[in-house]
């Protein structure tokens, strides 16, 4: 489920991962919610991603709510060209401890990097967020596209193993694998 502050660029990321294009022009606001299916190849294993994206708008917020309880992952996003949408961070992730399950996935994504003349969060504030709440953080772009496809394998690489738990294999360590692949896509130094 996609969650955070109207205009971050939900939609759009969404739309990057699955179509692989760019809604460029108008923002049409969601209303309430919408999902997209798509399937990945993980490691030989098909996993089928079902994904809610929800409105940032505060009035379809008890809307929201509702749909928490059976998500199993979360991407959390804020716009890096927008301080308020940051800030309001941690009032999302008061509502997703509320409302979500514990043992929910979790990832804060900050998009709209492309926007480098109009960014005012740093990259380094986001990772300093994500350290305090514990949670594996990259930046991304709807618009070039940037980390989308990474943000979406990890959180699908961590169900199928949560889903799999084959005692053979090593535990998947989230964390480990968003560092070191985002080190790995060059965008960011280490
Ligand atoms: N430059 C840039 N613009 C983006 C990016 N992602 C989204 N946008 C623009 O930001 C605006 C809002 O994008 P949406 O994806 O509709 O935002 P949303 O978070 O789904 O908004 P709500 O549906 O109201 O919650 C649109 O004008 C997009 O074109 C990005 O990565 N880079």
């Amino acid at each position: 489920m996609l969650v955070g502050d109207s205009g971050v660029g939900k939609t759009c990321l969404l739309v990057r991962f699955k179509d692989g294009a760019f809604l460029a022009g108008t923002f049409i606001s969601t209303v309430g919610i919408d999902f997209r299916n798509k399937v990945l190849n993980v490691d030989g294993v098909k996993v089928k991603l079902q994904i809610w994206d929800t409105a940032g708008q505060e009035r379809f917020r008890s809307v929201t709510h509702a749909y928490y309880r059976d998500a199993h992952a979360l991407l959390l996003l804020y716009d890096v060209t927008n301080r308020a949408s940051f800030d309001n961070i941690q009032a999302w992730l008061t509502e997703i401890h509320e409302y979500a399950q514990k043992d929910v996935v979790l990832m804060l994504l900050g998009n709209k990097v492309d926007s480098t003349q109009e960014r005012v969060v740093k990259r380094e504030d986001g990772e300093k967020l994500a350290k305090e709440y514990g949670v594996p953080f990259m930046e991304t772009s709807a618009k070039t596209g940037l980390n989308v496809d990474l943000a979406f394998k990890a959180i699908a690489k961590e169900l199928k193993h949560r889903s799999m738990k084959l005692p053979s294999e090593p535990k998947f360590k989230l964390h480990d694998y968003v560092k070191r692949e985002v080190r790995g896509s060059g965008c960011c130094r280490p």
